[in-house]
């Protein structure tokens, strides 16, 4: 990490020259000439300063580790707002996450969106370092700010093995309640109340220590391909993240790709086993309905706001516990509008239902525990373009519990015993890389 300590003392320099007493921003960037040392990852797990926020993009290509906040966001609009009135700063990102339930629920935060005041970023082979001071005051203060912030870096270290043994652990809701609720929101749909409702359940983890997340991260993006993988650490022990397969947006300048993600079949580790099992699964009554219904949501949600919309044939996703189907979709946006995208997409019918607003009541009124990051969604805004990533497969780690979600779509014909495998094979992304270090006790007698 030689380079880094050297860019970060060439900033130091900079930072220490004469400053304006008003309010500004500036951004330096600095490229790597080779690839650093270590991880991306593992540079940001040593880092002490919070918040903290990882995101790699599910083909691999782009990479960023970014700390600290030289600005935080109430909205997106805001942040949008903030990007617009600051063109002249081409490369401002400002990283995070958004809740669920966004503004619609005020007992927890609507999103945690920042303008970090270091990145360090891949996209390919290429790296660089980006540095940036905000101040709606002076600029000679967050300067000074800066140079204190940036002295708080420390080396890139390995990280620590995953040593949490899972000591307990509590679904909520438990099987006879998921059952329940099944049936109700069967009744619902039969009642023609709505088509397809997303339900989901919590498992609290108890652990044996504290889990490094980025630790954690690292392990579940070795064996989990195909995903996006992101963090946000609010604090040493409080960190939400995931790697999810669904992408919620990619806006670049004004095209729009999203994508119709549900429908769900167990993966195989045997090619011949899976790719049955996936045959299956494109074939199926219940799992085509689940996949068209959020087609459908979409189009709708994009009316007015895209054009010449494409949809794709159904494709099989593979993954390690799972199968999808997946349906690409890309339009032409009549606006670039981020905030715009977000308020329509999110969340569509693959992680709520249809008709969205009733869905979302049920959920409400039935599910018993708040969504809060889960299933809201992780990424990107920036000038040139944005993404976000569907908060799936994703986990809070809080001390010593840690917190998996995994949710179903139900429609007619879902079958609750066949729902509660496929949010048990759901969570088994995450939760299997911590049985991999479970002993359990030995049996006296
Ligand atoms: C709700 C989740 O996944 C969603 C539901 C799916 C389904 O029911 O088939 C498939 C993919 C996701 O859109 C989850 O992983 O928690
Ligand atoms: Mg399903």
């Amino acid at each position: 990490m030689k380079q880094i300590s050297a860019i970060i003392e060439q900033l130091d320099t900079t930072l220490a020259g004469e400053w304006p007493d008003t309010a500004g921003i500036r951004q330096f960037s600095y490229s790597l000439q080779k690839q650093p040392d270590t991880g991306l990852l593992e540079w940001l797990s040593a880092q002490p300063c919070y918040p903290k926020f990882y995101w790699q993009q599910r083909d691999g290509n782009e990479e960023a580790a970014v700390c600290g906040d030289a600005y935080a966001f109430g909205d997106t609009a805001q942040a949008q707002a903030f990007i617009r009135q600051h063109a002249d700063v081409p490369d401002l990102h400002i990283w995070g996450l958004n809740a669920f339930n966004g503004a619609d629920n005020s007992a927890f935060a609507a999103n945690a969106l920042f303008l970090p005041r270091i990145e360090l970023c891949r996209q390919g082979k290429r790296y660089w370092l980006r540095c940036t001071l905000f101040s709606s005051h002076s600029l000679r203060e967050e300067a000074r700010r800066t140079r204190l912030f940036l002295r708080s870096l420390v080396d890139s270290r390995a990280l620590p093995p995953i040593a949490s043994r899972v000591l307990q652990h509590q679904h909520l809701p438990a099987q006879p309640q998921w059952n329940q609720l099944i049936t109700r929101a069967l009744n619902c749909i039969e009642e023609q109340q709505f088509d397809k409702v997303v339900l989901a359940r919590k498992t609290t983890l108890t652990l044996s220590q504290p889990l490094n997340a980025c630790a954690f991260l690292a392990a579940s993006r070795a064996v989990n391909h195909h995903c996006y993988h992101f963090m946000l650490a609010f604090t040493p022990q409080q960190a939400f993240l995931g790697s999810s397969p669904e992408r919620l947006f990619l806006r670049s300048h004004d095209e729009l790709y999203t994508e119709a993600l549900a429908g769900t079949v167990a993966n195989d580790p045997d090619d011949d086993k899976a790719q049955d099992l996936g045959d299956w699964l494109l074939n199926d009554g219940k799992n085509q309905r689940e996949n068209l219904l959020v087609v459908d949501d979409i189009c709708q949600r994009l009316q007015g706001g895209a054009q010449s919309l494409d949809i794709m044939p159904a494709e099989i996703l593979r993954l390690r516990k799972v199968q999808h189907l997946r349906r690409s979709i890309h339009g032409e946006l009549t606006e670039s509008d981020d905030a715009g995208c977000l308020q329509r997409l999110q969340p569509t019918a693959a992680v709520a239902g249809l008709p969205r607003q009733a869905a979302r009541e049920f959920i409400a009124e039935y599910e018993p525990f708040d969504r809060e990051w889960y299933a809201g969604s992780a990424g990107y805004i920036s000038a040139e373009q944005t993404e976000f990533t569907v908060a799936l497969r994703s986990a809070a780690v809080k001390g010593h519990h840690l917190e998996l979600y995994a949710g179903a779509g139900i429609v007619a014909g879902s079958d609750a015993a066949q729902e509660w495998q496929e949010i048990e094979n759901k969570a088994a992304g995450l939760r299997t890389l911590l049985e991999e270090h479970y002993t359990p006790a030995v049996q006296a007698g």
